[in-house]
């Protein structure tokens, strides 16, 4: 696959700002955003929004942040470090999602503004925990998303947001066509969890023209942290200055090769594996 131009060393690399919760497991969030900004030679800044409780079998505890200190995270690194491009992920509370709003348009983050924005709307984990409130849903949908450069919801998300149940391609359209009109300048309805599909499709639109990636799908339970991969990896290539369709081409065989590679970890669903970039290849 084609990789992102890294910095020559002791240059300063390009950087990403990953909005996020952490996952003590390490295989979601923060955790999964860093490691794919790294590998992908993108210096990762972070706005932790909320420290969840969590291992490969589920989420057992959240401790949301301030909304301001939220804000401050992003106001502080932005004046000072600059950044290229920005995602958010695991935003627990409206408040919280009122508070990045806000501090957006402040320092410029967000669909025609300097600083390009992938909205990953994580609505809950993959063992089915809650990890926005019910009452966030109007801010999301209000307010994030029309600032999305690209959305970037799973079709549970899709259902939760839209209403709009994926079953095939033109129900997929349908649901793209929807969150366009909601105000992103592109979506992008994941297809992961369209198990009847011997491909994985993802589906792009820019309220014109739909850009399909129908990638094969990896029979492997361990895909945990994928959506983050994805989203990072978008947003990586989007600091670099790429297309969002390019930034969609890179991520998605960015996260195809970290799900092929991926690795079982403790009792439940282990994580995707960008450390393919640094790996060995098995020996003979
Ligand atoms: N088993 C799989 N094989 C190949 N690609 C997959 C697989 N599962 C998910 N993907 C891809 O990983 C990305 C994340 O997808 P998805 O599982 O839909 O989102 P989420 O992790 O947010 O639930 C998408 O590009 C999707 O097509
Ligand atoms: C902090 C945090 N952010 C995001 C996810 C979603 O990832 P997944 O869908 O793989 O559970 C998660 N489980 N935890």
């Amino acid at each position: 696959m084609k990789l992102l131009p890294p910095a020559p060393l002791g240059q300063t690399p390009v950087r990403a700002m990953t909005i996020a919760g952490t996952d003590s497991g390490g295989g979601a969030g923060v955790a999964a955003d860093l490691r794919t900004m790294a590998l992908a030679g993108v210096h990762g800044c972070v706005a932790v929004t909320a420290v969840t409780v969590q291992n490969t079998l589920g989420v057992s505890g959240v401790h949301t942040i301030p909304p301001e200190t939220v804000a401050g995270q992003i106001r502080t690194v932005v004046t000072d470090i600059g950044i290229g491009a920005a995602k958010t992920g695991m935003l627990a509370t409206g408040a919280i999602i009122d508070a990045i709003v806000d501090v957006a348009a402040e320092v410029g983050i967000g669909r025609d503004r300097p600083i390009p924005l992938v909205v990953d709307p994580v609505c809950a984990s993959m063992h089915g925990h809650q990890l926005l409130a019910t009452e966030a849903m109007d801010s999301l949908r209000e307010r994030l998303i029309p600032i999305a450069t690209v959305v970037t919801p799973n079709l549970d998300e899709v259902a939760l947001i839209t209403g709009i149940t994926v079953v095939d391609q033109d129900s997929q359209r349908a649901a793209a066509i929807e969150l366009h009109s909601m105000g992103a300048q592109w979506a992008l309805v994941k297809g992961g969890h369209l198990r009847s599909s011997p491909f994985s499709p993802d589906l792009l639109y820019d309220g014109e023209t739909f850009l399909e990636l129908d990638h094969e799908r990896i029979d492997t339970p361990h895909d945990h942290g994928a959506g983050d991969t994805l989203a990072s990896a978008m947003c990586c290539a989007l600091a670099h200055g790429l297309s969002v369709p390019d930034a969609l081409r890179f991520a998605k065989d960015w996260v195809t090769e970290s799900i092929r590679w991926s690795y079982p970890l403790g009792a439940g669903h282990g994580p995707v594996n960008p450390l393919w970039r640094v790996s060995e290849p098995l020996p003979d």
